[in-house]
């Protein structure tokens, strides 16, 4: 890695904001002295400026020198660079770690650097604060827990939502992601411990699509845990008790959500790990009274279908032939039941047959492939259930091998969170594919419950494969100058454009227009040169920009579809008036970009 301060300097005239040379807009503070140094929303460090050191009461609270930003954030990657020098050679859950609790600190600390570092180096420092180091985050939650972050409603708080919500300090909120901690990644219920997943999740929000940090609020909904080992464990933070259940759980989640609504009205609800009987009920509960959406099932849906339409396009097909894709889908939880849902919407509008729109659809799950013959067949599956025989020896029950041969596929996707369950065997059967270019998507995280690893994927399945993961991989070196091309087929794509897109119009609703809209400005976002090369998604680094324009696409519809209520003094016929340029002019215009604003005390 390479940390210059120059880069800082590069990455910073990227954002729009800092064109207009403007100063800063003050922020107003309530508080002074060391209150100021101690609250990372506002604290500077050693970068606070003499007069405002005499205005707010911070004079000999600090070392005299003043320390521009450019050398804080110089100073901060230098640290960070030893860190990575020091721990060389160490296990990689010890190195992550490590780096996970720099930046902790720092984000503790100073929250105006912490995104600074966080936006310009994202490409490195995502892996860090969001997937996969997240997953090992939650686990060790109780040893790493030092300070609280977000707010914490248990199943103790019943009847006491609404004026504990009055307890959050900041005025006003956007932005909200909640999980129950029942299935956090692929590492299963990690009951309070869960909380890890909304704050890295929000960190993406604000690095991603520009939330102002003050506005977002991670939520952790204790109601138990079912994972005995933590039950056990002294030093649990969470509830002791097994999960609430039916309405005793229900009651609890509407409770919250009220809460939440009474004291701001316009906040937008992200649900994020739940396991999948609540990830669907309460999707359908409350998609059409607030403005929430499901990541696991429609964030993940949208950029699962951004990746099979450029699979299409690898294979030099018009994009209409992706109703003639043969996909096996492997996982029929949230995940998966919401990428075939949301490409059963595609062909339909394609102009296929919605009847016939699953004729290529194949889903497996634990006891194998799902068939009308399924004993206690899940309602939610049911419409991808196969006919026994519709391709010929297809049947009840058969193992992923035997799908495979049978089938043929185009396409094959992981969203099992069985890491390996793509073993050489799999891989290789991949290989008498229907398509020139078959493609793989090993979606499931953290690193270790992916279902395959990329050297395993262009090892085993050849070189002419198109593939994706959940977690980061490095490219894979294919010998004679050729690479494998990894794409990292995450939520982290889409999510925080339609949050951006759904705040920024004042939408009452998510609607699947909205979300389609995402999914095809983003499936849209590759040249035909990208995408020849194996490249399905964007790189990392111009997630601003991918942000903005799958967050624009959102907003329009919003509009279109006359759920657009405006925001702060931006009406709805203004954002009805704004043409395709305009929009994302003004989407971009309205991320916050860390820079040390003026203070002002009022008190
Ligand atoms: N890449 C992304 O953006 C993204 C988004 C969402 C979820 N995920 C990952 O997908 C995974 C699943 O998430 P979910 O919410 O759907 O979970 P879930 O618990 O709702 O579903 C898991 C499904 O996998 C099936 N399964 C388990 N063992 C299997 C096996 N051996 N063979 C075939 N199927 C098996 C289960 O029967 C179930 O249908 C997790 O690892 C999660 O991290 C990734
Ligand atoms: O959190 C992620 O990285 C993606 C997804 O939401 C998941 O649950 O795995
Ligand atoms: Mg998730």
């Amino acid at each position: 890695m390479m940390w210059k301060v120059a880069r800082f300097a590069a990455a910073s005239l990227r954002g729009s904001r800092r064109l207009s040379t403007a100063i800063p807009a003050p922020s107003i503070v309530h508080k002074r002295g060391a209150d100021i140094l101690h609250d990372p929303w506002f604290n500077k460090d050693t970068g606070f400026p003499l007069t405002e050191r005499d205005r707010l009461g911070l004079r000999g609270l600090l070392p005299p020198r003043v320390i521009s930003f450019e050398q804080q954030y110089a100073r901060f990657m230098e640290s960070y660079q030893s860190l990575e020098k020091n721990t060389q050679g160490q296990p990689d859950s010890i190195v992550s770690l490590a780096k996970w609790r720099i930046l902790n600190r720092l984000h503790d600390r100073n929250e105006t650097l912490y995104y600074r570092v966080l936006i310009d180096n994202i490409k490195d420092f995502a892996p860090i604060i969001y997937t996969p180091t997240v997953g090992l985050v939650c686990q060790n939650y109780s040893g790493l827990f030092r300070r609280p972050r977000g707010m914490y409603f248990s199943a103790k708080d019943k009847g006491e939502m609404m004026s504990m919500i009055y307890n959050w300090p900041a005025q006003k909120v956007d932005m909200i992601v909640i999980t129950d901690g029942s299935r956090i990644l692929g590492l299963g219920d990690l009951g309070v411990q869960g909380i890890g997943i909304p704050i890295g999740k929000l960190d993406m929000y604000v690095a991603a699509a520009g939330i102002n940090p003050q506005k977002i609020l991670p939520i952790m909904l204790d109601v138990g845990t079912n994972n005995q080992k933590l039950l056990e464990d002294p030093l649990y933070l969470g509830l002791r008790r097994p999960r609430l259940e039916g309405d005793e759980y229900l009651e609890i989640v509407d409770e919250f959500m009220e809460a939440i609504h009474t004291r701001w009205p316009k906040a937008i609800v992200q649900f994020e790990d739940f396991q999948m009987k609540w990830a669907f009920e309460t999707l359908q509960r409350y998609r059409k009274k607030f403005c929430m959406f499901n990541d696991d099932i429609q964030g993940t849906a949208g950029v699962a279908l951004a990746g099979l339409l450029g699979t299409v396009r690898t294979q030099g097909r018009p994009l209409e032939d992706f109703t003639k894709q043969k996909i096996v889908v492997v996982g029929a939880g949230s995940a998966g039941l919401g990428v075939l849902s949301m490409a059963v919407q595609a062909v339909a509008r394609m102009g296929g047959n919605r009847a016939t729109a699953t004729n290529n659809f194949f889903l497996l799950d634990k006891d194998g492939l799902i068939t009308k013959e399924r004993k206690n067949l899940d309602p939610a599956a049911a419409p991808f259930a196969r006919n026994q025989g519709d391709i010929e020896g297809l049947k009840e029950g058969d193992n992923l091998i035997e799908v495979i041969k049978k089938v043929r596929p185009h396409v094959l996707l992981g969203l099992s969170g069985v890491g390996g369950i793509f073993n050489e065997e799999v891989l290789k059967s991949m290989r008498e594919s229907d398509s020139p270019k078959p493609a793989i998507f090993a979606m499931s995280n953290p690193t270790k419950n992916a279902e395959c690893t990329a050297i395993d994927a262009f090892k085993h399945a050849g070189p002419n494969i198109v593939f994706g993961s959940g977690s980061p991989f490095e490219n894979v070196d294919l010998g004679n100058g050729k690479v494998g091309h990894v794409n990292q087929a995450n939520n982290m794509y889409l999510f925080p454009g339609i949050g951006l897109g759904a705040l920024l119009s004042g939408a009452r609703l998510i609607t699947d227009g909205m979300l389609q809209a995402a999914a095809e400005r983003l499936a849209s976002y590759m040249t035909d040169e990208e995408i020849q090369d194996g490249i399905l998604y964007p790189s990392v680094n111009s997630i601003r920009h991918i942000t903005a324009e799958v967050g624009a696409a959102a907003l329009r519809t919003a509009v279109a579809e006359g759920l657009a209520e405006g925001h702060c003094e931006v009406g709805p016929r203004e954002l009805q008036q704004m043409s395709e340029e305009e929009t994302v002019e003004y989407v971009t215009r309205n991320m916050w970009f860390p820079v040390y604003s003026p203070l002002v005390h009022e008190k």
